[in-house]
């Protein structure tokens, strides 16, 4: 039988996550999430199926998993009210929130849990989700696995032993679709500058985006080659890519992933105080 697994708060990562788990077929009676208002709750429950509820404390009645979903910037508050219930029934707790440790977490849940943390993205929704995970000392090995296996049904996971390799877990996949969307927009807008319309500009760019990941991640070849491969001497590819390298791409993403996990660590020690 599937463990229960009952994910409190449902805006937009949860809902990736157990969306993407529905659609892999994971029975949706076996997932509950929680919100504070019906108006996210309906159409979740109406689309997918799963069990839904403002109450979070009869929402981890029967659960083997917490996934805890919500903003970190409430996520204290939200432990201290399942504190009691946790710590009678001790559900393996799954976190999603970006720069809470699990030592935080496990001790505003009354300490003694099995945490794991994970850090997911958003295309989980589309079964092309790309998650680190870290496992608190407590995670027995069938709870790594299961785990493993809820975040497999929804893309790539890698596992890390160092927590704080989750700050660069972030930096990369976790806040990393939005640096693609980005691209999205800026080629759009480049697009129809050169006489495109913005619907022909925005197939073209986002399908191109998905053909060279596609293409990435089924070759041999590291992905320097496959740029080279594109850029003919004196053409037109040449003349683009050294403009990017000029105009400081790379320094760019440097500069934001940089900038990206070190934000992860200024909210942990700005949250995880006491
Ligand atoms: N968005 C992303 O791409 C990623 C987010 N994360 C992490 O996921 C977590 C959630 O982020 P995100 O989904 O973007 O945030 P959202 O604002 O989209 O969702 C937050 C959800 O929490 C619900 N909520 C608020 N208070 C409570 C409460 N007391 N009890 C139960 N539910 C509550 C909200 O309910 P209501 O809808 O009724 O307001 C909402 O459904 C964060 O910790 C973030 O760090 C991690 C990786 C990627
Ligand atoms: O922006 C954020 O803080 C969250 C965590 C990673 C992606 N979104």
């Amino acid at each position: 039988m599937a463990s229960n697994v009952t994910f409190i708060g449902a805006g937009n990562m949860a809902s990736a996550i157990f969306g993407g788990m529905v659609h892999s077929g994971y029975p949706a009676d076996a997932i509950t999430a929680t919100a504070t208002r019906d108006a996210t709750l309906a159409p979740l429950a109406e689309r997918l199926g799963i069990h839904t509820t403002t109450d979070n404390l009869a929402a981890i009645e029967h659960a083997d998993v917490v996934v805890l979903s919500v903003k970190p910037q409430i996520m204290r508050q939200v432990c201290e009210t399942l504190r009691d219930s946790v710590q009678k029934r001790r559900p393996l707790i799954v976190s999603v929130a970006a720069g809470l440790s699990a030592e935080t977490l496990e001790q505003w849940l009354g300490g003694g849990l099995a945490v794991v943390r994970c850090m997911p993205n958003t295309p989980s929704l589309v079964g092309a989700g790309a998650s680190g995970l870290y496992a608190n000392p407590r995670v027995s090995d069938e709870q790594r696995a299961l785990v493993g296996e809820l975040m497999t049904s929804v893309g790539i996971i890698e596992w890390v032993e160092d927590e704080a390799l989750l700050e660069a877990v972030t930096a990369v996949s976790g806040s990393a679709p939005a640096y693609f969307f980005l691209m999205f927009e800026a080629m759009e807008e480049a697009a129809v500058k050169l006489g495109l319309s913005a619907e022909s500009a925005r197939r073209l760019a986002m399908q191109t985006a998905y053909g060279a990941a596609s293409m990435a991640m089924q070759s041999d070849r590291d992905p320097g080659e496959l740029k080279r491969n594109v850029m003919s001497p004196g053409g037109t590819t040449e003349r683009a890519i050294e403009y990017l390298e000029q105009a400081g791409l790379r320094q760019a993403l440097d500069g934001a992933m940089q900038a990206c996990a070190k934000r992860a660590q200024e909210m942990s020690a700005e949250l995880g105080k006491g």
